[in-house]
């Protein structure tokens, strides 16, 4: 385990494919909860649909940051659908999540498309959120560890920074299911992933934020987030609502 003074904390909201124009009110709840003590402590980062991603950052008031779910890895072109990082960076986001396990699972996204999209959103000026994490099966098979150290190697770009890059570790039979992994086993896989990312960037790996993900709730937040090598969360249906995003928030106090 790496431990580093430099790591300021990330609570990040993945609104995945809800929220309507009315439902930015809660951003603007968001941004008006992040108070000085919050501020003082922590980053918040929150990713509505693209549809209404200008708009959450019009309201955002650059109190909190707002980000896109995905990315593709073209400036621009002939790509019907999509979005590009540019375009996200253009609507106000400072952040984009990749490599989404709902992403590599119902658009086929490998590692390699995944690292693509990261290098995209570098060349954006934005923060990759680069996603990881093991199905039911592989925890069941413990292979877990080998899964996510291969995703990390596979997806994380080379030129990965602690400015640049976070990693959020997102065991999918935790995602959506009220199932959580005991804070030793977050412990367990985070200290894999800061290992992984040590291999490769040495140092600078002490730096990098590692974010858990999957079930993240007011009640369960603080023994979660309190593991060695968390340094925030990615949340995804507690951060519909402003008053249980900024709860989780507020377990930093
Ligand atoms: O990106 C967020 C995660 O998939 C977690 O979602 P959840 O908090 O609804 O389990």
């Amino acid at each position: 385990m790496m431990m580093s003074a430099e790591r300021r904390p990330l609570v990040a909201g993945n609104w995945k494919m809800n929220g309507l124009k009315a439902s930015t009110a809660e951003i603007g709840a968001i941004a008006a909860g992040y108070n000085a003590a919050l501020a003082g402590k922590i980053d918040l980062l929150l990713c509505p649909p693209a549809t209404v991603l200008a708009q959450a950052a019009t309201l955002a008031d650059g109190r909190i940051l707002v980000g896109g779910q995905d990315c593709h890895a073209k400036a621009s072109g002939a790509h019907t659908g999509d979005i590009s990082a540019e375009m996200l960076a253009d609507a106000g986001a400072k952040a984009v999540i990749v490599g989404h396990s709902e992403r590599r699972a119902d658009h086929h996204e490998s590692d390699a498309d995944v690292r693509a999209k990261a290098e995209a959103a570098w060349r954006a000026g934005l923060v990759a959120v680069i996603c990881v994490g093991e199905s039911e099966a592989q925890r069941r098979a413990g292979e877990h560890g080998a899964v996510v150290a291969a995703q990390v190697r596979g997806s994380v770009p080379d030129g990965a920074t602690s400015s640049n890059t976070v990693v959020a570790y997102e065991p999918i039979w935790a995602i959506g299911t009220g199932l959580v992994p005991t804070p030793a086993d977050v412990a367990e896989v985070h200290g894999i992933v800061r290992s992984v990312l040590a291999e490769r960037f040495g140092a600078a790996a002490g730096g990098m934020r590692i974010l858990y993900g999957g079930s993240v709730k007011p009640e369960n937040a603080k023994a979660l987030l309190g593991a060695a090598d968390v340094d925030g969360a990615l949340v995804g249906g507690a951060s519909l609502k402003a008053a249980d995003f900024l709860a989780i928030a507020r377990t930093y106090l």
